[in-house]
């Protein structure tokens, strides 16, 4: 059976987790093969983006211990930060103990708008589209066909006036919501496909002007929630109590709610996790970072984007929901081979699925961070884990890094300055 459980894994090099991940069967041949070369050609490169001189490599660790939904996953994670991957793990694996996450997601339903301007009576504008809505998201679906084969397309439309208060025809304006179900893809293309194709009919029924037509990265009706629950016991560190990690955790969520200036820092870590995982699965983490962003201030204020209480059993728990317009297929996702390997050592059926994992890591990276702060404090694990970077930074190179590393730990001075002075010690 597939488990994502390897105790010590970080501790093997890189060709032996390599073997190992082939021996799992989590691995191909061909996989394997990506890993060893250049995973992205200049040439393909090339044809990706404008104006290629190169490619540009981040490292991809392997999220570990993760149970959610009764599944194992090894999860893919692209990050330049240490001590992300290894915290994530780290906290999947208390909470494999407690039965793992429990996660769902929404239907995928996108959003596209059209802002049409300049409508001599605004009212009678919104009244000639909605009864033309059928018509409209039929036209829509004629745009993009093979979407509905497929059971997904436009399903409905709502229309918004904008500024009408101000009184202005100027500034009033109508936005047309069009919803669409992209099934596995993030849709970004396939919405706009769809809302460009209604522009001449909005305009012919509005008496107004079409400017904007282009999706909404605030897919609130594209929503995944994970969830986890974890006796205090489990929390328990060197000279603190579950009960006391756990009141820490709180009252840091607590923190959060509060006050912008800890939601940001606080959100910064959940996107820690999510991040790495939306970059290597090739999909686009400016829509994702746009979107969890928005809806963390979507009560009034930007506040956090997870929740941590204590149930009536004394477990802590903790829950995040999030938009997540992922895809598993479209965009780069069969293009760029690393997230063709990455689709396939996550092994998920859908982009529900695939968001569902997302949430699930960004849960626990939080927790992860914040079992730290309220503990020993983030420096003593995320700054060992530093130290190798560092020694890199300072000049040192093959056996020196991991020697540096382990004496600015041991040292407590973990900076460039030091590591710069013993790489000259060990050089002269
Ligand atoms: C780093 C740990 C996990 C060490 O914590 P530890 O207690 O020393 O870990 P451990 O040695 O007991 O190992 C427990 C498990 O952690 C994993 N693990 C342990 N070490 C490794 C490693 N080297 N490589 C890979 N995995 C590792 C591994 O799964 C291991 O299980 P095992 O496999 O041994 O059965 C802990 O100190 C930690 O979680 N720290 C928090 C790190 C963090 O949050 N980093 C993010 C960067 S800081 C930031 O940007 C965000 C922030 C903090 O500002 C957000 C906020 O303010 O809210
Ligand atoms: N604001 C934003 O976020 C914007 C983002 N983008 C970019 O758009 C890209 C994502 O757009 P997207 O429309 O997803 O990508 P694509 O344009 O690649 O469209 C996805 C394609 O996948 C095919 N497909 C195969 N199987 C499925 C399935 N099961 N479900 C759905 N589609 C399937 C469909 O092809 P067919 O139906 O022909 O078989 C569809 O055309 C990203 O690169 C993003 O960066 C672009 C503009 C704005």
């Amino acid at each position: 059976m597939k488990t994502s459980r390897i105790p010590g894994f970080y501790k093997m090099t890189v060709e032996a987790r390599r073997e190992l991940l082939e021996e799992m069967h989590s691995f191909s041949n061909d996989d394997k093969e990506i890993l060893s070369k250049e995973a992205l050609s200049t040439e393909t490169a090339d044809k990706m983006i404008e104006n290629v001189i190169g490619t540009f490599s981040l490292p991809l660790g392997l999220g570990l211990n993760f149970l959610i939904n009764g599944k194992e996953y090894v999860v893919p994670m692209a990050v330049e930060e240490p001590s992300i991957v290894a915290s994530a793990s780290y906290i999947a694996k208390i909470v494999r103990e407690s039965g793992g996450f429990t996660a769902e997601a929404t239907e995928r339903v996108m959003i596209g708008q059209i802002q049409v301007v300049g409508c001599p009576d605004i009212h009678a504008a919104k009244a000639a589209i909605l009864k033309e809505k059928e018509a409209l998201i039929e036209d829509a679906n004629a745009a993009y066909p093979s979407m509905v084969a497929r059971g997904g397309g436009a399903v409905d439309l709502e229309v918004r006036i904008l500024n009408e208060e101000s009184g202005s025809t100027y500034s009033q304006m109508l936005v047309i919501h069009v919803y669409i179900d992209t099934r596995d893809a993030m849709g970004a293309n396939i919405i706009n496909t769809m809302v460009e194709s209604l522009a001449p009919t909005v305009e012919e029924l509005t008496n107004g002007k079409v400017y904007l037509r282009i999706l909404s990265n605030y897919a609130d009706k594209c929503l995944a929630r994970a969830r986890c629950v974890i006796p205090p016991e489990l929390l328990k560190s060197d000279g603190f109590s579950g009960e006391e990690v756990r009141e820490g955790v709180i009252h840091a969520y607590e923190f959060a709610a509060s006050d912008p200036y800890r939601a940001v820092t606080h959100n910064k870590g959940i996107m820690n996790g999510i991040d790495p995982i939306v970059i290597a699965t090739g999909n686009d983490w400016r829509a994702v970072e746009a979107g969890a962003h928005a809806y963390a201030a979507k009560d009034g204020q930007y506040g956090s984007m997870t929740t941590w209480f204590a149930d009536e059993d004394g477990n802590l728990v903790g829950e995040l929901e999030l938009p997540m317009s992922v895809g598993t297929v479209g965009g780069a996702i069969r293009v760029h081979p690393m997230a063709k390997l990455s689709h396939s050592l996550l092994d998920v059926e859908s982009a529900q699925e695939l968001a569902q994992v997302i949430v699930s890591v960004g849960l626990a990276q939080n927790l992860g961070a914040l079992k730290a702060l309220v503990t020993d404090g983030i420096q003593k694990g995320h700054m060992a884990l530093h130290s190798r970077s560092v020694a890199i930074a300072a000049g040192a190179s093959g056996e020196l890094i991991d020697i540096i590393a382990k004496q600015l730990v041991e040292e407590k001075q973990i900076r460039v300055g030091k590591a710069k002075e013993l790489v000259d010690s060990y050089i002269k």
